[in-house]
């Protein structure tokens, strides 16, 4: 007997609701985030986990980690919900590690994420963010573009940069503006500890092959995700990922009462070891932030049970066909402890 017909339109990836419900494995979304070492980054992905069940986001939350990370940790990781993702970490050519400063190294192996076929669209965020308000929506923006959200340049991290030297920042171009006998301006440059992405087998071994000849760069994989999707980069608001540090250096760019997405990078921020000692951390906005994200944190009613209504994906889920190929050689030294 015949197979029974399917519509075309089942195999077309839209993206939308309807094909995820007809055919979850050529339409699944999901969020990741990155887990590596030993430390207590650990406590931020329970945050995020939490987070986006408070929040009641109808997706997953896939953790890609290192092989660094102990059991105990993914037991955690999977009581709270998540699917545990192993990778292997990705290095920069040896010799020219020196170039990354020596902690972000490590997060060139995010670059992984890309070879998670099985999803056609994904969510990036960092373990130190969390997220106040439902964000599902950014997963209907039009496929084939690279969505972030804009950096400040304005703190001492960015004092390798010209742009610091001059005291240009994107955030406010009239304020500094950048000096003609500089060139053009530099093109606009996201924040990589939340994007918006599709997994694609092609893009990740591009990156892959693209990341054998670029030499390492102070900001490592966040360099260079901006120098490879320069031309498929469109920024989204900052509600989406608010860089700490804008509160003090473009207060005037930022709705508190409306930001979504809080990342907790600026020196001192790490709610989880958070003191208030650092410099701007005794701010009252700091203080509720870190607030907020310990009440979530906290709260034992958001811990997953395994009654909870499945987010989507939970009983489709398919093992990537891509699971079972090796990985890409661009390993080439051995992963140091990141925490
Ligand atoms: O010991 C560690 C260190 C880092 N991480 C993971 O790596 C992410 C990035 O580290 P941080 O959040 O501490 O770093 P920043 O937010 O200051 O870094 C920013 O710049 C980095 C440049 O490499 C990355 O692009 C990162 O996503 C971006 O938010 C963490 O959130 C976490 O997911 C760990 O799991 N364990
Ligand atoms: O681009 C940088 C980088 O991501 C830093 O790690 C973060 O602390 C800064 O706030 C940001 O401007
Ligand atoms: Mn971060």
């Amino acid at each position: 007997m015949a197979p029974p017909e399917v519509p075309v339109d089942v195999f077309t990836n839209t993206g939308g609701k309807l094909s995820t419900t007809l055919n979850p494995g050529y339409s699944k979304r999901a969020y990741v985030t990155f887990l590596a070492g030993t430390g207590d980054y650990v406590k931020g992905v329970v945050g995020l986990a939490k987070g986006l069940r408070k929040v009641k986001s109808a997706y997953r939350l896939v953790v890609a980690i290192l092989p660094d990370v102990p059991e105990e940790h993914r037991e955690i990781l999977r009581s709270q919900g998540c699917i545990v993702h192993e990778i292997e970490p990705i290095y920069p050519p040896e010799n020219h590690v020196q170039f990354a400063m020596a902690y972000y190294v490590i997060n060139y192996s995010k670059l992984r994420i890309w070879n998670f076929e099985e999803y056609s669209k994904m969510v990036y965020l960092d373990a130190d963010i969390q997220v106040f308000e439902n964000i599902d929506h950014l997963f209907d923006m039009a496929d084939g573009y690279f969505y972030a959200v804009m950096d400040c340049f304005c703190e001492k991290t960015w004092s390798h940069s010209a742009q610091y030297s001059i005291g240009y920042c994107q955030q406010c171009p009239e304020k500094v503006t950048w000096p003609a006998e500089m060139g053009s301006p530099p093109p606009l440059y996201f924040n990589a500890g939340m994007f918006v992405y599709e997994p694609s087998r092609l893009t990740y071994e591009s990156l892959l092959q693209t990341l054998r000849i670029t030499p390492p760069t102070p900001f490592a994989e966040q360099d260079f995700l901006n120098m490879f999707f320069q031309h498929k980069y469109k920024p989204i608001p900052p509600i989406y990922n608010l860089v700490l540090a804008m509160l003090w250096r473009h207060r005037e760019n930022i709705e508190l009462e409306k930001v979504k997405v809080v990342h907790y990078c600026a020196a001192g921020s790490k709610p989880w070891r958070y003191t208030g000692k650092e410099v701007n951390m005794d701010r009252e906005d700091i203080k509720m932030l870190v607030a907020k994200w310990w009440d979530v944190y906290n709260d034992e009613s958001l811990d997953f049970k395994a009654e909870d209504p499945s987010p989507e994906g939970e009983t489709f889920l398919m093992p990537s066909i891509m699971a079972s190929m090796p990985e890409p050689e661009v390993s080439y030294i051995p992963a140091p402890s990141a925490a």
